[in-house]
């Protein structure tokens, strides 16, 4: 049996270890914010010692006085050169901001302490604000950061934050932190190829600008675009731009359907065929555009191809539809159904054979865009909607809840959408503007380019 001297002594030896590891841990702790504080700096710090080397070499043949003013005289001059000042900036706040998110992904969870914060392996800036290259570390994923991505947000004093799986690598992600709106009493951006002579359908086509102020292009062939949005959102004007492409290409063929009769008239000199906000025409064009692809299937078989290729030199059909709610709630059932059912047909087949439908509709309720019609369409586009579920019948279920939601664009902002291309993550863009003097322009030039290309192919014949 123990004494009770020797229980007390057994308890205070214990107090003492619990004492003595409590102070390691501490040490330890300390060490590590030391270390990580120090790390966090190291740019800075380098500057520093590498100042002070100079200003000690500088001084040791110059002497202390005029050593100091020498060493300030040559940091003046280096930032006085633009580029140089630039550069030290820009790493300066990459710093900053590299310090602000290894705290932000610690306090928000993501990262469990001092030097496991997912690493930044480079800062950029663009017009919304910052792009972040980063590497999650073991254990973390690119998922977990995707949805403490508010939590960082807050901790950053950012708009938002938007993580962007790398398709690649599970480890990587862009992070595009938002700190403001670069859509915002922006002025209209000119398309850029307004001015081209020439412009092919195969190529990728530019339509507009995103946040982080990188063209987006659209490539065509063998895609359907759907775009939705209230009246006003800027779709017959997103339409122009696919519309002056097709024109400006001399081998494509275009068919348009006008529900209101006066947005598509100025390339009524260019088209095939134009029908306006009538049932019979709509359905005659339909059908007229269904005999051309099929036509080109037998010739696709003929030639043992299953689908077109540039090589051929087959033309390119786009068939470009403004209002589409007009044609599928007409009156007569039975034209109403025709419709549908012809348009549908195309957007499922016409894909290898060259046709190319572009619908836009300002009622995006799924009694106008079922759903099983809109997931033919591999891009689309949702402007400016009235309610979060209009944006999702464009772009698919769930979207908007998950930071895409075309309600939320400001209705000042004309032209600004988001753009799902083939399953990716939407992107907020905004598109180019053709002004009607501008339309008018391309479609004088693609008819004239179009007049003398039929008549060197009939002089040819
Ligand atoms: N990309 C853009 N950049 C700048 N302004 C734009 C852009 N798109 C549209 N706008 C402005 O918004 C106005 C309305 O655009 P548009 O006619 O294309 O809208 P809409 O969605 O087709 O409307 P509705 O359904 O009523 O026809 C244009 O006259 C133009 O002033």
């Amino acid at each position: 049996m123990f004494r009770r001297t020797s229980v007390v002594h057994l308890v205070d030896e214990l107090g003492r270890a619990q004492r003595r590891e409590r102070a390691r841990e501490d040490v330890q702790l300390l060490l590590v914010g030391v270390a990580w504080a120090l790390w966090g700096v190291r740019v800075e710090l380098v500057l520093v010692v590498a100042l002070a080397a100079m200003q000690r070499w500088v001084s040791g043949m110059l002497g202390d006085v005029v050593g100091g003013v020498a060493v300030a005289v040559i940091i003046a001059a280096a930032m006085l050169v633009r580029p140089v000042r630039c550069a030290l900036l820009g790493l300066l706040r990459a710093m900053r901001l590299r310090r602000a998110w290894a705290r932000a992904t610690i306090d928000s969870g993501v990262a469990s302490g001092p030097f496991r914060a997912p690493g930044v392996w480079s800062v950029t800036r663009v017009p919304a604000g910052e792009l972040l290259d980063v590497h999650v570390r073991r254990g973390q994923s690119v998922a977990e950061l995707d949805n403490r991505s508010e939590h960082v947000a807050a901790c950053l004093r950012a708009r938002e934050v938007r993580v962007l799986r790398d398709r690649r690598d599970a480890a990587r992600a862009s992070v595009l932190v938002v700190r403001r709106d670069p859509f915002e009493g922006a002025d209209p951006i000119a398309w850029p190829m307004g001015e081209a002579s020439a412009v092919s359908l195969w190529e990728p086509i530019p339509v507009g600008v995103d946040e982080q102020g990188e063209g987006v292009v659209l490539e065509l062939v063998e895609r359907n675009i759907l775009l939705g949005g209230e009246p006003g959102a800027g779709k017959s004007a997103a339409l122009s731009v696919l519309l002056a492409a097709g024109a400006l290409d001399p081998n494509a063929r275009l068919w348009l359907l006008d529900g209101k009769l006066v947005e598509l008239a100025a390339w009524a000199p260019v088209a095939q065929r134009v029908a306006g906000p009538n049932g019979d025409q709509a359905v005659e064009l339909l059908r007229e555009v269904r005999g051309v692809m099929e036509e080109r299937y037998r010739e696709l078989l003929a030639r043992g191809l299953r689908k077109i290729r540039r090589e051929d030199g087959l033309p390119l059909h786009l068939v470009v539809c403004d209002e589409l709610a007009f044609y599928l709630t007409l009156p007569d059932k039975s034209q109403r159904q025709e419709f549908a059912e012809l348009l549908r047909d195309l957007v499922a087949r016409g894909r290898a054979a060259g046709v190319i439908v572009c619908a836009a509709t300002q009622k995006p309720g799924t009694d106008v865009v079922p759903s099983a019609l809109r997931d033919l369409f591999g891009f689309r586009l949702a402007m400016r909607c009235t309610t979060p579920q209009a944006s999702d019948t464009i772009l698919g279920q769930g979207w908007a809840s998950n930071g895409a939601d075309a309600s939320e664009i400001p209705g000042a902002q004309r032209g600004v959408g988001y753009l799902l291309a083939e399953g990716e993550r939407p992107i907020r863009m905004r598109g180019y503007y053709l002004a009607d003097d501008d339309v008018a322009a391309i479609a004088d030039r693609a008819a004239s380019q179009r007049t003398d290309a039929w008549l060197a192919e009939r002089a040819e014949a």
